[in-house]
């Protein structure tokens, strides 16, 4: 977009032209979505995955934005979000289960993400722990609860690859830690977001069990649709609520 607003150099997010309180997701179509959701939305940003949109949800103005697929992209998009003006950062996004108990339909809050990723290892210490922000996770688990939907709240596993090479994932191994799913970049938001002091919260619809042979991944099941469009009400109001 050629205007003369001021915007971050690869999201092309313009300078203070964002809500404070912001949804990010990793597909662009899902951020057209969620912005089909809100009123008066307008696309402000599309910049490679990323894209982004302004809109109010019951009279609050919310900012949404896609970051792609895996954490060092995903963390472009927060940092340049953080800088842009943003303060809530919810993720909505999509996670293999871990556990027979939350089916593929059903939806984690992720209070913390075990940091298996490369880029969070770059920036912190290992053993620093990526957590979630307490108001959020408990804005989402109220939302939640209101929604009447399946939920479990708890540990996930952000990991760097999706398709297995000979390397075997270490699913058995965070699974009997208690970790709830896997997904790809949740570890990277709580991370950053502690280090620019900016609240987080992150919401994933199951779409399958993580542990299961890739080569049969298919998020683009009917369920998993009504779980992610459940997820993004959740995380508006959620929102919502902490901004009151
Ligand atoms: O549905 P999204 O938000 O992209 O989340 C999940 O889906 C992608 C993998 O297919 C990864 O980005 C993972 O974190
Ligand atoms: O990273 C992901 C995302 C969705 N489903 C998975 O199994 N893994």
């Amino acid at each position: 977009m050629s205007d003369h607003v001021e915007r971050m150099p690869t999201t092309r997010v313009p300078v203070n032209g964002i809500s404070p309180l912001v949804i990010v997701c990793g597909n662009p179509f899902r951020a057209e979505a969620i912005a089909g959701k809100l009123d008066d939305a307008e696309e402000i940003a599309y910049s490679r995955e990323y894209r982004t949109f302004n809109g109010t949800y019951k009279g609050t103005k919310v900012t949404v934005s896609s970051h792609g697929i895996g954490t060092p992209g995903a963390a472009v998009s927060f940092e340049e979000l953080i800088r842009a003006g943003a303060n809530v950062i919810i993720r909505v996004g999509t996670a293999g289960s871990y556990t027979e108990d939350l089916q593929p339909g059903s939806i984690i809050v992720a209070d913390s993400a075990v940091r298996t990723d490369g880029l969070t290892k770059q920036m912190v210490p290992d053993g620093v722990p990526a957590v979630g922000d307490f108001q959020v996770v408990q804005a989402l688990n109220k939302a939640a609860d209101d929604k009447g939907v399946t939920f479990g709240t708890g540990m996930v596993v952000t990991l760097d690859a999706f398709y297995a090479g000979p390397v075997e994932f270490p699913h058995k191994l965070y699974k009997d830690s208690g970790a709830l799913g896997a997904e790809m970049e949740i570890s990277a938001l709580y991370t950053i977001a502690r280090l620019r002091g900016v609240q987080a919260g992150g919401i994933v619809a199951l779409d399958g069990f993580a542990y299961d042979d890739m080569t049969h991944y298919n998020p683009h099941k009917d369920f998993v649709s009504k779980a992610i469009d459940d997820e993004i009400h959740i995380a508006l109001e959620a929102l919502v609520s902490i901004a009151e």
